[in-house]
């Protein structure tokens, strides 16, 4: 593993860095130009073994309590571990273990107190952790069920920006060293012990100078958990890894250099094992651990620190507190790191390959993501808006007793006979098939029951009464009804585009017979005439129908809730099974996740526009009056707010239903 860092030196500097490059083992040279100006993970191992690689000190952290509360993990937390021994942090559960570690690995920031990791603190520029500095191995075992094994190491040596021959390389010694089964299998079909395995080989992939590892033996069985100790061990005294482990198996922490006995968020004790033993006068660790929590109930043993009393062949040479916090930039001028942005397109390279695997191994996911839309708008454009196919309406005709009109629907005179007939033959002109009823009660049978949408009434003499109200003004003498002028309509109203439907001809329909009638009538054509007219619109069309309007609706709002719904939705998973903390913890940033997502939903929100225009266009004769490519490019702005909405969303959710609850709730208030 070479090329992690960039060291360069500055020429007044060069005599001091020859000192230290002489600890580091490198040959120092004369010439400042021929000064290794790259240098590798394993200088971070070899570097000054004195000084401590994690140290905590008065560390403090809370958690929020569900009452609101503050609820206290780490208290008065001092922790000291040695470059290149084998720390092993023992504790109850519910001790605070793993929340120290996130600490060290920057996942947690303490409320107070110090820590420093080589010299930094975590989650600064200087100090490359979350990043290459660090194997990270979480309690869960944060892999993806649907990748291989080998894919699950070629993702995070990409991550660590490894070439493609060292990944392999590395993959088939870890393949080799864990006994993993062949580096094809899918992670969702290996064994709970086979998957912490894996977890464990993606921690050591890059074969970091720092190993953070939270119960990476649990599920293993004894053979292989004494292998793996072997090569820790190896790891320690070979390599100088600092290895940092939490376990339940208390005695296989005697091949550790120091043993951290927590409880209720403090060190107790911090020793080597053998003096433990010695101290405690016990045989077990088990019991020495025992006896420690037990003294601790009654009596507090205080945080011991107490090194002198150690074992004199662990690594702690000179750990003054000023040592403790020596950086390791301190023994060289100048750190360097490969440059941001070519970390950053790798970084994004990796998680956008991750994401197209992902898709890939959920085809019908991916498919159900680029067909949805489109079959959305064509159920959409086939159910909602369209004109009814075969339009009939009832008619009760008791004017003069025409139930079977034969009059030609034109004007030849001012005649007041059959003017209902005039009128629904150029109801039927318009296309509407209309059945006659002999009786009220019978025609608002056949609407309960489905056959007809309406019917419309036509009282006795409608024809004279209407035309001596158009003549004369005056209401049909001796008639009850004072409205027998008028035509009586009753509809189902239960379908607001039937309704609308219906509506809007009938009165089209009317205003024509009106006009028709002053006409051969002689009228004034204004007498009479609605007082309002309704001018070229501003947007849209006169006859913009329901139809048109819906079909544009349902575009936008697809390509606005289906890149949200995919992107909140990998953002969850993510999140739960672990891999994206892990990813943090590699050094991937929350902007390159964002931006890997961009890419990534682009293509699939493209195809959805695209295929959702064309359907729109060419299939349900929906008008596009404007320009297609500001249509287009506002319909891939609605579609990137729906990825940034889904993370919006995905970051105040920790499950999958809320976001479908978060989701549902936008979609409501749009609608
Ligand atoms: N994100 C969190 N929010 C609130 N409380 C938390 C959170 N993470 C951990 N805790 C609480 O902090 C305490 C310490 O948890 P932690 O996981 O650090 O313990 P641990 O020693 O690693 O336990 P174990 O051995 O079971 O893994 C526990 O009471 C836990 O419930």
């Amino acid at each position: 593993m070479a090329g992690f860092v960039n060291f360069s030196f500055s020429s007044e500097e060069i005599n001091s860095h020859h000192r230290n490059i002489e600890i580091l083992g490198i040959h120092p040279h004369n010439d400042d130009t021929d000064l290794p100006s790259r240098y590798s993970m394993s200088d971070y191992k070899t570097a000054a073994t004195t000084y401590a690689a994690v140290s905590i000190r008065n560390g403090e952290k809370s958690y929020r309590g569900k009452d609101g509360q503050p609820v206290i993990v780490l208290k008065d937390f001092n922790m000291t571990v040695s470059r290149g021994c084998i720390y092993s942090l023992l504790g109850s559960s519910g001790s605070g273990k793993t929340t120290a570690l996130k600490v060290m690995v920057g996942v947690h920031r303490l409320d107070q107190g110090d820590v420093k990791v080589f010299g930094e603190i975590p989650g600064t520029k200087e100090s490359r952790i979350p990043g290459s500095l660090a194997g990270y191995m979480p309690q869960e075992t944060a892999l993806y069920d649907d990748f291989t094994i080998q894919e699950m190491l070629s993702y995070f040596g990409k991550i660590y920006s490894m070439s493609a021959s060292e990944i392999s390389e590395r993959s088939e010694f870890l393949i080799n060293l864990l006994k993993l089964p062949e580096p094809n299998r899918k992670v969702g079909s290996l064994s709970g012990g086979q998957q912490r395995r894996v977890s464990f080989a993606v921690a050591l992939v890059h074969n970091p100078p720092l190993l953070i590892l939270d119960e990476p033996t649990v599920g293993v069985d004894p053979t292989l958990r004494l292998s793996i100790w072997k090569y820790l061990r190896q790891l320690a005294t070979e390599s100088k890894t600092t290895v940092l482990i939490t376990t339940h198996y208390i005695e296989e922490t005697r091949q550790s250099d120091m043993i951290g006995v927590m409880r209720n968020g403090k060190i107790l004790v911090e020793k080597h094992p053998d003096v433990l033993l010695e101290q405690y006068n016990q045989e077990f660790l088990e019991d020495v651990v025992l006896t420690l929590c037990h003294s601790d109930d009654y009596a507090d043993v205080g945080v011991s620190n107490t090194r002198e009393e150690s074992f004199p062949a662990i690594l702690h040479a000179d750990e003054t507190e000023e040592n403790h916090n020596m950086p390791i930039k301190a023994q060289f001028s100048e750190v360097k790191t490969a440059s941001r942005f070519k970390t950053a397109s790798t970084h994004i390279q990796a998680l956008v390959m991750k994401t197209a695997t992902l898709y890939l191994r959920n085809f019908v996911f991916l498919l159900f993501s680029l067909m949805f839309p489109f079959s959305q708008v064509l159920v959409v454009a086939l159910t909602i808006g369209n004109k009814p196919d075969d339009p009939s309406f009832g008619v009760v005709n008791y004017d003069s007793m025409q139930s079977n009109c034969s009059f030609a629907p034109k004007f030849e005179n001012c005649s007041s006979v059959g003017l209902s007939c005039k009128y629904l033959s150029k109801l039927e002109q318009n296309g509407i098939t209309l059945i006659n009823y002999p009786s009220e009660e019978v025609a608002y049978e056949e609407v309960a029951r489905g056959n007809v949408w309406g019917y419309m009434k036509f009282s006795k003499n409608f024809s004279s009464y209407y035309h001596s109200m158009q003549e004369y003004n005056l209401f049909g003498e001796g008639v009850d009804d004072k409205f027998s002028h008028m035509i009586h309509v009753k509809m189902d109203m239960s379908s607001r585009m039937m309704t609308q439907f219906y509506q809007q001809l009938m009165i089209r329909v009317y205003e024509e017979f009106a006009s028709e009638f002053k006409e051969a009538c002689d009228h004034n054509k204004g007498v009479g005439e609605f007082p309002m007219k309704i001018a070229d619109p501003i947007f849209g069309s006169n006859d913009a129908d329901f139809r048109q309007f819906i079909l544009i609706s349902t575009i936008v709002m697809t390509v606005y809730f289906f890149p949200m719904i995919s992107s909140s939705f990998w953002f969850i998973f993510d999140k739960r099974w672990g891999t994206q903390g892990r990813a943090i913890v590699a050094g991937v940033k929350t902007w390159e996740i964002m931006f890997s997502s961009y890419v990534i939903e682009c293509p699939i929100t493209i195809f959805q526009i695209v295929s959702s225009f064309l359907v729109s266009v060419y299939i349900c004769d929906v008008r596009i009056s404007g320009s297609i490519f500001l249509a287009f490019a506002l319909c891939i702005i609605v579609g990137f707010c729906g990825v940034s909405g889904g993370f919006l969303i995905a970051t105040f959710c920790s499950e999958e239903i809320q976001v479908g609850i978060a989701v549902m709730g936008e979609l409501s208030f749009t609608i």
